[in-house]
């Protein structure tokens, strides 16, 4: 076990941020925190950095206090964004691996490697003011790893990235990851969380509403994502025994199951022993299912 964090409570005078909250990550497994705004997810980054004290409870890494380890394994993407506006993108990334406890020497060939991996090879001598907000923030997020932290905490590292920008962020995580770096992420794009993490916590209002496996929580709803292309109007769907909801897309429809066994009878209805065109049950999306456990209302 890597990080332990037990019964972590945060208060602000009378308001819990945080409320007693556990969970645990291993050694380089990608761990996401989720949770609507103001849920607790940067409280919780801020307390296990350190830089803000617990009211109560215990966060360990390799069984020793968090706050008694060495800094420089840790790296961390805060939400509020700031790098140095006159400093150029190069002198950027030194100074934050040798502010790690890296040496400049050392630091050469990864410095070359990530400018070149995010694509910033003509940018290199720019000022960073002069950077559009996308590319500051991939300097950002490069001077957050330079140091290769055994321990990487991303705050939104995916707000403000093109789609491209995105894919190489997140491939970016992964070889982090296959590298033996264990990293902690929030961000409100559940297609990424999906996409990334091993584990999950969801967070409403301070308090985990689940932590595990990702495929744990969709267990917990089942396969009930039931899509269908068939000529077989909306009203004869939704009138089908164990079908809880119809939606129309733009060919076919999904529908919302009362449990899975409804669908064997459903495909032998609708396909009535003939070729269908298409018939996929699946379990829902992250997305779906955030909504669901929050309340789409609060998102
Ligand atoms: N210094 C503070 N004093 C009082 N309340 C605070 C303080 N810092 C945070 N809070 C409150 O604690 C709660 C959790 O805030 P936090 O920033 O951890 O949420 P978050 O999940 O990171 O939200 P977001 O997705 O919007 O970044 C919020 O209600 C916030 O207003």
């Amino acid at each position: 076990m890597t990080l332990s964090i037990s019964q972590v409570t945060k208060k602000y005078q009378d308001f819990v941020a945080v409320n007693s909250l556990s969970f645990t990550i291993e050694k380089g497994e990608i761990f996401g925190l989720i949770g609507q705004n103001g849920a607790g997810k940067t409280t919780t980054f801020r307390m296990i950095l350190d830089l803000q004290e617990t009211t109560e409870g215990s966060i360990m890494w390799n069984g020793q206090h968090i706050n008694s380890i060495n800094r420089d394994i840790l790296g961390y993407l805060p939400e509020e964004r700031g790098i140095f506006p006159a400093m150029t993108v190069e002198d950027q990334l030194y100074f934050f691996g040798e502010l790690r406890g890296k040496l400049k020497k050392d630091l050469k060939k990864e410095v070359d490697y990530w400018i070149d991996r995010f694509e910033l090879d003509d940018k290199r001598k720019a000022k960073a003011e002069t950077l559009s907000k996308g590319n500051q923030q991939k300097v950002q997020l490069i001077a957050s790893f330079i140091h290769q932290p055994e321990f990487l905490i991303l705050d939104e590292p995916f707000s403000g990235l093109d789609p491209v920008n995105m894919d190489l962020l997140k491939s970016a995580i992964l070889d982090l990851k296959h590298k033996g770096t264990t990293i902690l992420f929030s961000s409100h794009q559940m297609d990424n969380v999906e996409e990334l993490c091993d584990h999950l916590c969801l967070l409403k209002r301070g308090v985990s509403l689940f932590t595990g496996s990702l495929l744990d929580l969709k267990k917990q709803y089942g396969k009930t994502k039931l899509t269908i292309r068939t000529e077989i109007p909306k009203e004869v769907l939704a009138g089908l025994h164990g079908v809880r909801d119809v939606q129309t897309g733009r060919d076919q429809y999904t529908l919302t199951l009362e449990d899975e066994s409804y669908a064997q009878p459903i495909f032998d209805y609708v396909s009535n022993g003939k070729y269908i065109e298409k018939f996929s049950l699946d379990y829902l999306s992250l997305d779906e299912i955030f909504k669901d456990k929050v309340g789409a209302k609060h998102v």
